[in-house]
């Protein structure tokens, strides 16, 4: 019997992240084609099996190619996964946008949203190409890339309107060090990746400060309540902020010196200002992009986000760093109920709640959600 033929995947961009999801898709059994936009990287991958500037020390599976030619890597590829830097997915996606047919599965990585208007990657997408938003699938959960392309082993959420293209992602994308849960919830998976990132650079500025565990605990914490009422506001489902693409992400990029944004933040908290860290930062920090458009998005729909607002101030320069943790709960110098960040916001406070119950209740039954997040 002739065994079938592997299933061709793309992924589009070869930072860190795009290069580690193309061995991880590889070692699920794809055959994968990488698009990197300079031609000496490409070569460099082609040749070495490896990606020296972005992934050093890892060795890349023998079934990633890489071309820098956009339709090369589109054209029969079952699924494509993006993965450039968030501002510049609206100019990739115009390129890519001939070579795409309807019935392929585009799938973004990314965790940032458009500076200049405010939507989610998933939704750039389907503004961009011509498929149905069904074919849409975003990628999410606490994945810092170098780890994983050494195969320390972690798992994701994979989360798109059809659970059976959700299911197909996470079967392509499952292997022996990466295991995919899915769901339904987009705007919750991908508002959980671009919140936490906001939540690390304040993580990060406490840290560059010289503040200790209790404030960044605190900060963590009530990040994830701010995460929470932000993301259940746009239409999210509370569990999901309380799953891999919400609390465990936070945890990964608060915690780990390996995050960019938590690696911008801790230079600022040191003192250098926003033009110093983007011209130190040699990879992608989402969350500095990402802390206007959702502050626009969070006085939108009056959702109250004291510690991003302070995240803003810093990157302005209005805010000495030292000063973002007195103000962690409160403008008030009433006392508040913990989860009340609001009091016009008992959506916050009741989903917040309710997520924890859940959770806990999953944890203590040993049951899964029905989305296994
Ligand atoms: N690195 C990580 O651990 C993870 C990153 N992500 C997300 O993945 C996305 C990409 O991040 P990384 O791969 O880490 O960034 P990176 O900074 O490592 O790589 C970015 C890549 O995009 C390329 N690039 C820059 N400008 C471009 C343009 N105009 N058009 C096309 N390509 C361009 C760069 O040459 C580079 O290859 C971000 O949204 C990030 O939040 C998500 C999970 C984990
Ligand atoms: O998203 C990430 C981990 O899940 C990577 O975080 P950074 O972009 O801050 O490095």
């Amino acid at each position: 019997m002739v065994a079938p033929a592997a299933r061709r995947v793309a992924v589009i961009g070869a930072g860190s992240w795009g290069t580690t999801f193309a061995k991880i898709l590889a070692d699920g059994g794809s055959n994968v084609t990488l698009w990197a936009r300079r031609e000496e990287l490409t070569n460099e991958i082609n040749a070495t099996h490896r990606n020296s500037d972005y992934l050093r020390g890892i060795a890349l599976p023998k079934n990633v190619k890489a071309t820098s030619n956009m339709a090369d890597a589109i054209v029969g590829a079952e699924q494509i996964y993006f993965c450039v830097p968030a501002q510049t997915l609206r100019e990739n996606l115009v390129t890519a946008a001939p070579f795409v047919t309807d019935g392929q599965i585009v799938v973004s990585l990314m965790k940032g949203v458009e500076k200049r208007t405010g939507q989610r990657m998933s939704e750039v997408i389907a503004e961009e190409l011509p498929i149905d938003p069904q074919y849409i699938a975003v990628v999410s959960g606490p994945n810092l890339a170098l780890e994983i392309a050494k195969e320390q082993p972690t798992a994701a959420v994979v989360s798109s309107e059809s659970l059976e293209t959700a299911s197909l992602v996470a079967t392509a994308a499952t292997n022996r060090y990466f295991r995919c849960f899915v769901n339904t919830d987009v705007p919750g998976t991908e508002f959980g990746g671009v919140l936490k990132n906001l939540i690390a650079v304040a993580v990060g500025i406490v840290d560059g400060v010289g503040y200790g565990h209790n404030t960044k605990a605190s900060i963590i914490t009530r990040g994830l309540a701010e995460m929470t009422d932000f993301a259940v506001a746009y239409g999210a489902q509370p569990e999901t902020l309380a799953g891999l693409a919400g609390l465990g992400d936070l945890i990964a990029t608060c915690e780990s010196p390996l995050s960019r944004n938590n690696t911008a933040g801790r230079l600022l908290g040191q003192g250098y200002t926003l033009t110093d860290v983007i011209k130190q930062m040699k990879q992608t920090a989402e969350g500095l992009a990402s802390v206007a458009p959702i502050l626009s998005l969070a006085h939108a729909r009056g959702v109250d986000m004291p510690i991003v607002e302070q995240v803003s101030q810093v990157l302005a320069g209005t805010l000495d760093p030292k000063d973002i943790a007195p103000h962690l709960t409160t403008d008030s110098d009433e006392p508040q109920g913990e989860r009340a960040l609001d009091d016009s916001q008992t959506y916050g406070r009741g989903a917040f709640w309710g997520s924890f119950k859940r959770a806990f209740h999953q944890l203590r039954d040993g049951s899964g959600s029905p989305s296994g997040n």
